[in-house]
């Protein structure tokens, strides 16, 4: 996250880790479900991932901090790693999460209409916050104005690419960046996106930064969560 400030307690944030190390966000959408971006798989090779609940710190003690084991990761069919197209991934737990104060599940947006242009929303991540690479131990968050689509998809801005299925915010200095990719785009409360890597450029105005919109999945992520098995 650049120009945003350590996050107050965001209980539905994961941070999904690649042999131990941090690298995309998530959020829980059911007891052994978190829901990502399908980029996050990319330069996995034969690593072992896992999931961290409960954290705000990376590094230190914290009372309901607990790291995870995947029984399954499941991408959108329709993700591709040179395209921007469903880049979702949902994560199966190895068991069910205890919810606490710290663990908590987070609704995603069901219903197909577009957030308005100008509303402010939030996202957190544990993504570099300057584009040297710093990265954070503290779960950073930022507000962001939604852009609308026409807007977005100016030839200045990203020409076109900008599908029904996706959305945008500002990226004036405030932005997401590498390693926020898969966390949520909170408005009002609900996940309305999910951060996707887009440009792979950030804090630059005229790149806005993409977000897969939830709706247009919420029967995906229905149909692969009923057809799991424990
Ligand atoms: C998906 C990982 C395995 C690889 C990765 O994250 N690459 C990468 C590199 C530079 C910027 C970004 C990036 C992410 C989220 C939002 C944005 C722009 N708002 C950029 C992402």
């Amino acid at each position: 996250i650049l120009g945003g400030r350590d996050a107050p307690r965001r209980p539905y944030m994961a941070s999904l880790q690649l042999n131990g190390q941090h690298l995309c966000g998530g959020f829980l959408i059911a007891d052994e479900w978190v829901l990502s971006a399908a980029h996050c798989l990319e330069d996995a090779g034969n690593g072992t991932f896992a999931v961290l609940l409960g954290a705000r710190s990376l590094s230190l003690p914290e009372p309901h901090k607990r790291l995870y084991g995947v029984r399954q990761l499941v991408a959108h069919p329709g993700s591709h790693r040179d395209t921007n197209h469903d880049d979702l991934l949902l994560v199966q737990l190895e068991e069910a999460a205890s919810l606490n104060p710290d663990v908590q599940k987070l609704a995603f947006q069901r219903q197909g209409r577009d957030v308005p242009e100008g509303t402010l929303c939030e996202v957190a991540g544990w993504g570099i916050t300057r584009n040297t690479g710093k990265r954070p131990d503290v779960l950073q968050y930022v507000e962001l104005g939604v852009i609308g689509r026409a807007k977005c998809n100016q030839r200045i801005h990203h020409d076109g690419e900008v599908t029904e299925k996706m959305m945008c915010a500002d990226s004036k200095k405030k932005d997401s960046c590498k390693g926020d990719s898969g966390g949520p785009f909170v408005c009002n409360g609900v996940a309305e996106a999910v951060v996707s890597t887009g440009s792979r450029v950030c804090g630059n105005w005229k790149k806005p930064g993409i977000y897969t919109r939830t709706a247009p999945y919420a029967g995906w992520i229905d149909s692969v969560l009923a057809n799991a098995t424990s």
